[in-house]
């Protein structure tokens, strides 16, 4: 059977320099182009990538997938930086290439996946919820693009569940000390040398708390994700958002 071919566009960084190592490893995968900013995209389709693996910044994102949708190269993204804007432009792409697949993963690691699966599932049983997400200080965005999803997703199944806006009786507040309002749930971000990735939602009721933390303490966490997606994706044309939606999670 013929492999996979494979691009990871932001193959320097953090996470690309992993992706480049992973796709590598992979038995059924080939990496036919590791790009750095500045490397030109064409080498893409000159190289027949089948899926580009895109791990850039912020800024560099739109332009590269612009490029992928318009050749027909199917995408998956780890990148953040997402806005509805964003969303609806990359939905235009996609209109015109009907049969190219791009999935937005905000986190390719189970463990938060399945975090963000969990908040959402407690969300409605609590008067009161934050988010707290803790990252090493490279890193460019706040909050991280988990959190502000997870916070998006509890905020929906609040509203599903009929929940009005949380108990909070602050009157005065130095500015931040709430942190970011995300769809009306606070969202906390700590930088701080020593960590990587890591997320709690705080949940609280009458007499009760309840917490759930993930940690991903290697950037090895993202990879299985990041293959998997790779595999489906050429088979979902279209947006995908989260990869819970590639997961059998019931
Ligand atoms: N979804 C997930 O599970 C995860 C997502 N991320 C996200 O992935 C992104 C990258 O994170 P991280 O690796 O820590 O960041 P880094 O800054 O370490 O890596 C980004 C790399 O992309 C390069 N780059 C920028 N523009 C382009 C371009 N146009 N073409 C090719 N390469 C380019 C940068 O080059 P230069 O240094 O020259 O700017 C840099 O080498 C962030 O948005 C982060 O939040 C990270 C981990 C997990
Ligand atoms: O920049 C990072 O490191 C990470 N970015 C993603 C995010 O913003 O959620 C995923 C993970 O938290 C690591």
């Amino acid at each position: 059977m013929s492999k996979l071919r494979v691009a990871v566009l932001g193959a320097k960084g953090r996470i690309g320099s992993e992706a480049v190592k992973a796709v590598e490893a992979a038995e059924d995968m080939e990496l036919v182009a590791a790009l750095g900013r500045g490397d030109s995209l064409e080498s893409l389709a000159e190289a027949g990538a089948q899926v580009a693996v895109e791990l850039t910044t912020p800024d560099s994102v739109m332009d590269n997938l612009d490029f992928c949708v318009r050749h027909g190269i199917h995408a998956v993204v780890g990148t953040t930086g997402w806005t509805e804007e964003r969303l609806a432009r990359l939905t235009g792409w996609l209109e015109q290439s009907p049969e190219t697949g791009v999935l937005i993963a905000p986190n390719f690691s189970l463990g938060a996946v399945l975090t963000m699966k969990f908040a959402q599932l407690a969300a409605p049983y609590f008067e009161s919820v934050e988010v707290v997400e803790l990252h090493h200080p490279n890193k460019v965005d706040a909050p991280s693009g988990t959190a502000a999803r997870t916070a998006q997703l509890i905020a929906a199944a609040r509203a599903q569940a009929g929940l009005g806006a949380q108990p909070d009786a602050t009157a005065t507040a130095l500015e931040g000390a709430r942190g970011a309002d995300v769809d009306g749930v606070r969202v906390h971000s700590v930088r701080l040398r020593g960590l990587l990735a890591h997320q709690e939602v705080l949940l609280g009721g009458e007499g009760e708390t309840l917490t759930v933390r993930h940690d991903s303490l290697h950037h090895s966490s993202f990879m299985p994700g990041i293959l998997l997606g790779a595999r489906r994706v050429t088979a979902v044309p279209g947006l995908t958002f989260g990869l819970e939606h590639f997961l059998d999670l019931g």
